[in-house]
């Protein structure tokens, strides 16, 4: 198979690191187990799993072959009886599986007309071999007319469209004929089924520079590739199906990728669950830190949620003016107020403390500013959530914080929302999120979850967690306040920041998918029980 060209990234090398765990490539992650089935693989990295499965003796026509069969079953599955399938073919590999899976349908009966962007001569290799076995079961290959492929006929029957322009080979946006095509598809409103991806989006990245195909659905192979859960791509591929060529977890795991698809089986260990001997201080106590009188309620709802995260104890601290909006609102969690500054100093040094949080409500001011610098050289071991006001606070000064975090031993874990984001990491904003998590991660020495419908948990090692359970009704004031307790909650069961930031993002898509419609961040909290027990019940 001629996977040379058009691989998305160059032979052997993978966006971030050289492939097989070289310098930072995915180092900490074991991928013998279930985590193998959750690996996000760049399309440089499934090109290279391809070729490696190629030279252990699999032909890459058999590969072909494989995807190709999915494709056409997956079409048999998702036409309604009598309706015609029109598979359009690009000139690469993409095209080869659209090659297969029209012989095949032909074979099973299935009417279909095949379409071809480009000189059909111009296809070389396995879609060549491909496209011969398709005339050689009798098919015919038509030029693709972008302006009149598609019937404006309302009586004309209405087909399915296999979508096999392009995948992972993508080099540059669509134009020209192969744009107007695109175009034409959208328009139209058929059924879509995607090879590989929708033709125009970046496997890499869940984005796309040109116009891109609204698919139905969309069958990938071997494993995901981030640009089926990140958005826009997510939305873009319709119900994503997966499906099995015979490349193995082998092959898979020497590469070792650095992203996973975010949940139970990506984290390498279960959710935190207390011993049997237990008691309140051995499970780990959180300090959470209020910002004044009026901005309570968000320091509340992150020490509520890092309780039910299974913290042992939780302590607000807080000015004293602050205390009488606090302390009616409170049952299980405490409240500390802070005096004076040996107050403060006196509850830093307490090593009771197993995990810290700040920043919602907390206010902008040098005050804040100063607990967030005296909190991050707080002792070593300690793990510590800056969320919201903790990192804008910072805006003007970015130095000043990111250059306290590379100080420590252990990484904060940072949840911005895209607009904290872009104030902290002005220029990792430009990139695609992924890459933006990753390079913010990388250069605050910090956990970076950047937050949205599609968060992004990133190590400052490059290794990476997409999140896909979150619902939109999330977006709630609040809901930000709740995840940053759980995460400090499971900081203080002593797991290691980067799980725990993972487990926090996912248990609370869990939670708020149970809390369901026209729920509160207040609802979330009663939530997480039943989300932890979920996930503990497998
Ligand atoms: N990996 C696997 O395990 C398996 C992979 N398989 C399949 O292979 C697919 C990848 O195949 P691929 O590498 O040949 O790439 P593909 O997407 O067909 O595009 C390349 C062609 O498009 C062209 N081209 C690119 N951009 C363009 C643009 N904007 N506008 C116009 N032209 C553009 C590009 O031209 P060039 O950039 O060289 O000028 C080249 O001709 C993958 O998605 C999956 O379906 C399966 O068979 C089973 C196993
Ligand atoms: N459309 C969405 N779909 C899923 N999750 C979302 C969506 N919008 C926001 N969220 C999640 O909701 C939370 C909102 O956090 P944030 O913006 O900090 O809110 P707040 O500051 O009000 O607490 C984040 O965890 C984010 O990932
Ligand atoms: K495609």
């Amino acid at each position: 198979m001629d996977r040379d060209k058009g691989s998305g990234g160059g032979a052997g090398k993978a966006a971030g690191g050289s492939f097989g765990g070289g310098s930072g490539g995915g180092a900490g992650w074991d991928w013998s187990g279930e985590q193998a089935a959750t690996a996000l693989l760049t399309p440089a990295e499934m090109a290279e799993a391809d070729r490696r499965t190629m030279a252990a003796g699999v032909s890459g026509h058999e590969l072909m072959r494989r995807a190709g069969a999915a494709v056409a079953r997956a079409a048999a599955v998702m036409r309604s009886a009598g309706q015609p399938v029109l598979v359009l073919c690009g000139p690469g590999n993409n095209g080869g599986d659209g090659y297969v899976a029209a012989t095949l349908l032909k074979h099973w009966g299935i009417p279909v007309t095949l379409l071809c962007l480009g000189q059909p001569d111009q296809v070389r290799g396995d879609a060549a071999e491909a496209a011969a076995g398709w005339r050689a079961a009798g098919g015919t290959i038509a030029l693709l007319d972008p302006v009149s492929f598609i019937a404006n006929d309302r009586n004309a029957p209405r087909p399915l469209v296999v979508d096999a322009l392009f995948g992972a080979g993508l080099s540059r946006p669509l134009d020209g004929a192969a744009a107007a095509a695109v175009d034409r598809i959208n328009a139209s409103a058929l059924p879509v089924l995607a090879v590989d991806v929708p033709s125009g989006l970046e496997g890499a990245t869940g984005r796309a520079a040109g116009p891109v195909v609204r698919a139905t659905r969309t069958v990938t192979f071997a494993r995901l590739k981030p640009g089926h859960v990140l958005l826009p791509g997510r939305d873009l591929c319709g119900e994503t199906l997966l499906c099995d060529i015979g490349i193995g977890n082998e092959t898979i795991s020497d590469l070792q990728p650095k992203a996973r698809l975010n949940g139970p089986a990506a984290w390498g260990r279960g959710l935190p669950q207390p011993a049997r001997d237990t008691h309140k201080y051995a499970r780990g106590a959180v300090l959470a830190v209020s910002g004044p009188y009026h901005a309570t309620g968000a320091i509340r709802l992150a020490a509520e949620a890092a309780l039910r995260a299974g913290a042992g104890l939780v302590s607000i601290a807080c000015a004293p003016a602050a205390t009488a909006a606090l302390v009616p609102h409170l049952t299980a969690v405490m409240v500390r107020p802070l005096r004076d500054g040996a107050a403060w100093a006196d509850l830093l040094a307490e090593p009771r403390f197993a995990a810290a949080v700040i920043g919602p409500g907390a206010g902008l001011g040098e005050g804040v500013r100063h607990q967030v610098l005296d909190l991050v050289a707080a002792p070593a071991g300690r793990g510590l959530v800056l969320d919201a006001d903790a990192l804008s606070a910072f805006a003007g000064d970015r130095e000043r914080l990111l250059g306290a975090l590379r100080q420590r031993s252990s990484p904060a874990i940072l949840t911005p929302h895209a607009g904290e984001f872009r104030r902290l990491f002005p220029q990792a904003a430009a990139l695609d999120r992924l890459a933006a998590a990753r390079a913010a991660a990388r250069e605050a020495g910090a956990v970076v979850v950047l937050k949205g419908s599609d968060t992004v948990i990133a190590a400052p090692d490059g290794r990476a967690f997409v999140n896909a359970n979150a619902p939109a009704a999330l977006a709630t004031a609040g809901s930000g306040d709740v995840l940053a307790g759980l995460a400090a909650g499971l900081l203080a069961q002593a797991v290691a920041p980067f799980e725990a930031a993972a487990m926090a993002v996912h248990v609370h898509g869990a939670a708020g998918a149970l809390a369901g419609a026209g729920m509160t961040a207040e609802d979330l909290l009663p939530a997480v029980p039943r989300a932890l027990a979920r996930l503990a019940a497998g």
